[in-house]
């Protein structure tokens, strides 16, 4: 059995930096990955999706160029140069991350599948087929998730897509059915909407997006709907099957009507499970939740000294720099021997749809059932001159403010570059910034941030 300081599971975006900064810290350290170096984030989630949908805003502009008084006269989308030009930018990331790894001392990576055999013991099967026995004092899980299929009547009878497998299916859909309405289902439904298939969304909560506002989840579906989308909330799908060659035919009930669609594809995005089975967790005594997550508590350590819990893995907001962050603090505790907690940290993230949902804080919906005294500003891009000059006048700016102390609260910017704009708001709420401190403060002109100034005016008494 060989012997290490620290064992990293997972090569996603919270193990590969740990399992480096680790070893370039002294410890001798073992990663294992069964599958790609980068997980999920480089191989199959933020890189190559938003990679399509820089070609999806191309083939959008183009389509639409009359608007900017220029005159294409033909255009070809062509999916599988999109999908190789994503290919090679995912293999960049890869092998980039990759050589990192590979040349960097006092690391050992480890090509294959890692078991539990005790608490500090673990088993992996290997690429080649061979069996490696390893050991450490610290082992660290990030083995991420993977998407959830739903318990839904024949859906095990046809060949559904995932966000894995759609990345690299080279037939544009004509008609594709997406089972989910959040972050996946609508970036990817108005990214193949663009590329010229029919898009329906199938959800079953109230409203797309269901944690957020519902103001901005009407907005959202609004824009959806005006770009060709057809969408179907308080969904309950009663039967999926295939009626013939190339055709799905699904069967649900939305908005106290009976339906019948039929599609040449389907994509389920109900959310994802976390990777935990492979890893044989009866053998230690790490618990798991019910939905099979690691139980870590605010310094990601599990119930058993030594072994901690990291990005998706682990529950919570799974988001990239979730994942990156979570390393960040474990560095702190492990190596530099300091306090650090997840506790209370900021959760900013970005839809990346067009135009952008940037969040950040509370929703007004929370600080409402928290009981808060909330004054709420919005702005919508119709009023902001950036907008106007360059033709991206859809969605608003959402600011929620605290009554008695001004102090930003949270935010939904739906806007062209929504995510930079909120993360000017992010660093200003952590800043301590008032809403009339923005609403003075000198933006250059004329940024999408410069319309803060007007955001906060709007809750001037
Ligand atoms: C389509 C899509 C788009 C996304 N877009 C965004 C975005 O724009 N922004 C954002 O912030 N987030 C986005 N996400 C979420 C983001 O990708 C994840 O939150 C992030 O990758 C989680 O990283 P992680 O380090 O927890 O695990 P992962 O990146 O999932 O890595 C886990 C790794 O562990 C390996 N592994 C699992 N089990 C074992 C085992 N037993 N032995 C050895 N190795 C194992 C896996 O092969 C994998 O490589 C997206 C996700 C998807 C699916
Ligand atoms: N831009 C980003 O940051 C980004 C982009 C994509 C994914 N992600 C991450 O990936 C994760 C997974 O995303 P997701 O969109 O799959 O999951 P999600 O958990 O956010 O949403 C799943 C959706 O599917 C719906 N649903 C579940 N079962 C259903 C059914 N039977 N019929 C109809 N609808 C059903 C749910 O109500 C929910 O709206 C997210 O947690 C997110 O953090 C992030």
């Amino acid at each position: 059995m060989k012997k290490f300081d620290a064992i990293v599971i997972g090569s996603g975006q919270g193990g590969t930096p740990l399992a480096k900064k680790l070893a370039k810290a002294g410890w001798n350290t073992a990663l294992v990955e069964k599958r790609f170096i980068g997980g999920t984030c480089v191989n199959d989630g933020c890189t190559p999706t938003k990679s399509m949908i820089a070609c999806a805003k191309t083939a959008y502009t183009i389509s639409h160029s009359q608007e900017w008084g220029i005159t294409v006269s033909d255009y070809k989308v062509n999916l599988e140069k999109i999908i190789e030009r994503k290919n090679e930018v995912v293999n960049s990331f890869r092998s980039g991350a990759e050589r990192g790894l590979q040349k960097t001392e006092g690391l050992t990576i480890l090509y294959g599948e890692a078991a539990f055999t005790g608490d500090k013991t673990l088993s992996v099967k290997l690429k080649d087929g061979s069996q490696e026995e390893i050991s450490a004092d610290y082992v660290l899980i990030n083995t991420g998730a993977l998407p959830k299929i739903p318990d839904i009547t024949g859906i095990d009878t046809i060949p559904y897509l995932t966000s894995t497998t759609l990345l690299d299916n080279k037939t544009l859909p004509s008609h594709l059915l997406i089972i989910g309405g959040s972050y996946i289902a609508l970036e990817f439904g108005q990214m193949f909407r663009r590329f010229g298939s029919q898009v329906t969304i199938i959800e079953t909560s109230s409203q797309l997006l269901s944690r957020e506002d519902d103001d901005v989840a009407a907005e959202v579906k609004k824009i959806l709907e005006a770009g060709g989308i057809t969408v179907h909330t308080s969904a309950n799908i009663k039967k999926i099957e295939q009626a013939g060659n190339d055709v799905i035919r699904m069967e649900l009930t939305s908005g106290g009507q009976s339906h019948i669609l039929t599609g040449s594809h389907l994509l389920v995005a109900t959310g994802r499970d976390p990777q935990t089975k492979a890893l044989q967790l009866d053998k230690t005594g790490v618990s798991t939740d019910d939905n099979g997550y690691i139980k870590v508590n605010d310094k990601l350590e599990t119930g058993v000294p030594g072994i901690y819990a990291f990005g998706d893995v682990k529950g919570g907001p799974a988001f990239t720099h979730i994942a990156y962050n979570d390393h960040l603090i474990l560095l702190k505790i492990l190596v530099d021997k300091k306090e650090a907690s997840i506790k209370d940290r900021p959760v900013p993230y970005c839809m990346f749809t067009d135009p952008q949902l940037g969040r950040i804080g509370l929703t007004e919906k929370e600080a409402r059932d928290k009981g808060l005294n909330i004054k709420v500003a919005c702005l919508s891009m119709e009023k902001v001159a950036r907008a106007i000059e360059t033709g991206h006048t859809q969605g608003f700016m959402k600011a929620i403010v605290d009554a008695g102390t001004d102090k930003i609260l949270g935010a939904a910017i739906l806007c062209e570059e929504g995510g930079d704009v909120m993360s000017v708001l992010q660093m200003a709420i952590m800043a301590g910034f008032t809403a009339t401190q923005l609403r003075e403060m000198v933006f250059a002109h004329p940024l999408y941030t410069e319309s803060l100034n007007n955001l906060f005016a709007t809750i001037v008494d």
